[in-house]
Parts: structure tokens; C-alpha cells; sequence
């Protein structure tokens, strides 16, 4: 595989989904990746067939050795969702009306979760509906808005994204927040969080900031509540420099000022008038002297040119590895998302392009993924306030991607408590001996539809719970 198709990434629009190839991605054609990019929708549901009719080895493999329930991934078809920017609750009828009007299919209601519905038909387009087009709808699983279920962003919290892009989740959770606290998303790759500018200037997300940082490391304190966020993207190696311009500014800025105080004192000594130092400094306590102090210092702060203000303080920007030491509690966010890089073998279009690609479910390669997660959640954690809680998600069946790395944070850190993630405390996917509910019980109930993780408050999505694959986890951090 050549290096522009490593790079090359696709976005769809309609479910909110990247799909990028990565190093893990073997023995494949340009051509086949190219093809497989430019499918249509409806091919996808025929492929999904030819891949249960083949039933690969590799997979039953995979599913063995993760111990993964052998019916997990049936379906009978992909199921797509949307969710509504405003709330479904108070959402008028007639416009919802409108909306399958528009995308030609009816739409579903996700009872357990507020403003989402899925296609009834999912080969229909959202992206040239026109409720797509005004920013009243978006696509995405609901196996991700469960992770934001589970997150919980309340209006006024600070909340950090990690692994941000390309950012429905942001969506969802800005949406929440009502328009009150602030957003902090960090990503590694430049085009994927270009995407993710795109997308939330279209639906006008408020008070967000963008990194484009290694979220191993980033340790930017959450915002004060008086900061301007502008909806840039940041980088920290420019903002480094932008730190040492500013730097040079102020050193130039100084060297004027110092220049003029002396053009000044010049004058001053011209007009017979004691340099503001000397008058200062010496204990005379003449009345004149005091006066013409007054004056100076009143010439000396009209000649100061009002600073230009800035958009952002750069001191915070300021990176260092041990940064977020020094925050207090107060400068930490109330609630972390680690949206973790994975394997992403959960999600079922991302399976039938493995497969069309000849790509193996876990490459040997994807094992180094768990040392990044484990990275990724424990700088998360560290960013954490205390009493906060932070969501850690994949798209991923791998016990080592999942219920592993939210051990190893739990053995490594004594105030990490796993807590449930959702209201309903048993899975009814799993309760009378896996009794079979049907696809529109499942979405018909107010329960969650997960299955029960490998150990105890952590969830597994699979697609046959009638949403994409998806592990959820939330951890919260104690007071010891
Ligand atoms: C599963 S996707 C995130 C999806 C996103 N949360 C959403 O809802 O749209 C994983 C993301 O992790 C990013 N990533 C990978 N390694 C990273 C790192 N070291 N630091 C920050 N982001 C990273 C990838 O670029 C990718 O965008």
C-alpha cells in the first residue's frame, strides 16, 4: 500500500463516519481500495450478505478468541440513525413529518435515547435532504450516542474531547450542553479535525476549542469561564511560536517603550521637568514634584497604545509534559471523553471493507494500539477533576482494547472507580437466557439496549442489539 492511499480519507456524511486506511491495512490495490470507497449504499447491504454466506475462518477465529458471542454480529440489515439537533421531546409533529418527507422513509423512534431515529429504509440519502442541508439533522450511530448517554454533559460543564474527530460526538454533546460551558476536542490527524472545523461551523457549535495535538500528552487546563474560544484549530507546535513571536513583540514593545521614556526624559530635562524615577526615589516631599508625577505618569499611560486584545491566552498554551500538575482541581474539566483509536472491528461496514480489502480482522499491528489506549485514557484521567467521571469508548471487540485498558487505569490509579454508565443496571438483550427481543422492541424500550462487558459496570454494543458495535466504560475519579 503506497503512501497517498495511507493518507487518503473518506467522509461520510450520512452516518458521521470516517473511514481512513491505516498501516494496519494489507495487501491491497489502490484500485480495490478506491472501489471499495465509492460504493453505494445499497451495495453495502450485499456485501454484508456474501460476507455471512462466506462466514471467513478468520472471523469465527476472531470471535472465538475474543470470546465473543458467535451470533453477535447478525443482522439482517445496516442500520442507519439520525438524530435531531433540536430535541425530539418538543419537537412539532408536522416537522417531523416534513423531515421523512424529505428523506423519503419514515422514521423510527429510539425510545432510549432523546433524539434519535433510524431509517426505516436505510438506503435513502440524509445528505441532500434539506433538513441535512439547514443543520436540523445529523447522521449518527446510536451505539455513539449511548457513549454520550453515558457522559452525561450537563449546560455549564467544561468538557474535554480526546480523539476528537471528525466530531459528531461534539455534536451531540454541545447540543446538551445547551450552549452553556465549554467544549475542548484534541485530535492527532490535521485532515480529519479540518473535517471536524467543517462540521461544527455548519451546525454552529459554540464555545469550542480544537487542538491538533497528541492527546497522549496534551495538557491544556479547561477554559475560564471569561476566555473568547475561537473556533480555530490549534496546533501546539505553532503555538509555540506564536508564544515565542508574542515573546519578541513584548521585547521589541518594551525596548520602544524604554526608548521613548528616554526621548522623554530628554524632553523632560529640556523643560526643566525631574525624570519620574529621581522624584520617586527621593523623599522630598514637594507638592510640585508630586504634581508633575501625576502628570507624567498621566502622559506615560495616554501614550500607551491600547493592546490589541488577544483571542486566546497564550499562556495557556504553553505546553509541557507535567503541565497539568500544576492545575489546580478547579482548572481541570468536569468530564473526559476517550473516543480511543481502535481496531474498529465492531462496526460492521468497517468488517466488509476489511474483508473486501483481503485485510485481516486484527492484524499483528493493531496490538501496539493498546499501549496508545492506555496512554490516551490515563492522560484523560490525569485531566479529570476530581469527582468528574470520564467516558472511555472503541469501536472494538478486542478484550485488550476494552475491558484490559480500563483495568490496567483502575490498577494503576487508586482513585479510578468503574461506575455504571446507564440508568438500567441488568441487559435486557441478555435477561430470560438471551430471549429473542425483536430489532423494534429493542428500540421501542426505554432500557439500553447493551450487552454485559467482560467485567462488572462495563457495556458491549453488538450489532445484533440493533446499533453499530461499540464498548462503553465510565470511570470516575475519587476523592481518596
Ligand atoms: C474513533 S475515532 C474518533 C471519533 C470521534 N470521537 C467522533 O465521534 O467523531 C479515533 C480518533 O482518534 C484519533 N487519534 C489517534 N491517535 C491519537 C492520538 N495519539 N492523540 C489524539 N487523537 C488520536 C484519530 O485521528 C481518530 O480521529
Amino acid at each position: 500500500m503506497n503512501a497517498e492511499i495511507e493518507e487518503s480519507i473518506e467522509y461520510d456524511e450520512d452516518d458521521g463516519e470516517i473511514t481512513t486506511t491505516t498501516s494496519g491495512a494489507t495487501k491491497t490495490t489502490d484500485k480495490t481500495w478506491i472501489e471499495n470507497i465509492e460504493k453505494k449504499r445499497e451495495d453495502q447491504q450485499d456485501l454484508l450478505n456474501d460476507f455471512y454466506a462466506k462466514k471467513p475462518q478468520y472471523f469465527i477465529d476472531f470471535l472465538k478468541s475474543n470470546n465473543i458471542p458467535l451470533d453477535s454480529y447478525n443482522i439482517k440489515d445496516l442500520p442507519r440513525f439520525i438524530r435531531l439537533k433540536s430535541l425530539s421531546d418538543s419537537l412539532n409533529q408536522s416537522l417531523l413529518a416534513e423531515i421523512e418527507n424529505q428523506l423519503k422513509t419514515k422514521l423510527v423512534k429510539i425510545h432510549w435515547l432523546p433524539g434519535f431515529y433510524k431509517l426505516q429504509d436505510s438506503s435513502v440519502s440524509i445528505s441532500s435532504s434539506k433538513a441535512y442541508k439547514d443543520g436540523l439533522i445529523y447522521g449518527m450511530d446510536a451505539s455513539s450516542g449511548a457513549a454520550i448517554l453515558a457522559l452525561d454533559p450537563k449546560p455549564g460543564d467544561n468538557i474535554l474531547d480526546i480523539c476528537c474527530a471528525p466530531g459528531t460526538k461534539l455534536c451531540m454533546i454541545s447540543d446538551l450542553m445547551n450552549g452553556q460551558g465549554s467544549l475542548t476536542g484534541v485530535d492527532i490527524s490535521r485532515p480529519r479535525l479540518g473535517i471536524c472545523k467543517t462540521l461544527l461551523n455548519k451546525y454552529k457549535i459554540p464555545n469550542i476549542r480544537l487542538f491538533l495535538c497528541d492527546g497522549t500528552a496534551f495538557n491544556i487546563k479547561a477554559p475560564n469561564p471569561n476566555d473568547s474560544i475561537p473556533l480555530e484549530i490549534l496546533e501546539k507546535g505553532k503555538e509555540l511560536k506564536r508564544i515565542k513571536l508574542d515573546k519578541k513583540c513584548k521585547e521589541k514593545k518594551e525596548q520602544q517603550e524604554l526608548n521613548d521614556e528616554d526621548n522623554e526624559n530628554e524632553k523632560d530635562k529640556e523643560n526643566n521637568i525631574k525624570p519620574l524615577e529621581t522624584s520617586t526615589t527621593n523623599n522630598n516631599n514637594n507638592n510640585n514634584t508630586d504634581i508633575i508625577d501625576l502628570k507624567r505618569k498621566q502622559q506615560h499611560y495616554k501614550s500607551k497604545k491600547p493592546l490589541k486584545k488577544r483571542l486566546i491566552d497564550l499562556e495557556d498554551l504553553f505546553y509541557c509534559k507535567t503541565f497539568y500538575m500544576r492545575h489546580s482541581n478547579s482548572q481541570l474539566y468536569d468530564k473526559v471523553i476517550v473516543d480511543a483509536e481502535c481496531s474498529l472491528d465492531a462496526s460492521v461496514r468497517h468488517l466488509i471493507n476489511y474483508s473486501k480489502m483481503g485485510r485481516h480482522m486484527v492484524p499483528e499491528e493493531f496490538k501496539k494500539l493498546t499501549d496508545l489506549q492506555k496512554l490516551l485514557i490515563q492522560n484523560g484521567f490525569n485531566l479529570l477533576k476530581e469527582g468528574g467521571h470520564i467516558v472511555y469508548s472503541t469501536c472494538s471487540f478486542c478484550k485488550e482494547q476494552n475491558e484490559d485498558v480500563v483495568q490496567w487505569l483502575l490498577d494503576n490509579n487508586p482513585n479510578a472507580k468503574l461506575i455504571p454508565s446507564f440508568n438500567n443496571t441488568t441487559s435486557i438483550v441478555e435477561q430470560d437466557n438471551n430471549m429473542s427481543l425483536s430489532m423494534d422492541q429493542l428500540y421501542n424500550s426505554e432500557t439500553v439496549p447493551f450487552s454485559t462487558g467482560f467485567i462488572e459496570n462495563t457495556y458491549r454494543f453488538y450489532p445484533k442489539n440493533g446499533t453499530s458495535g461499540m464498548f462503553i466504560s465510565k470511570i470516575q475519579k475519587i476523592k481518596l
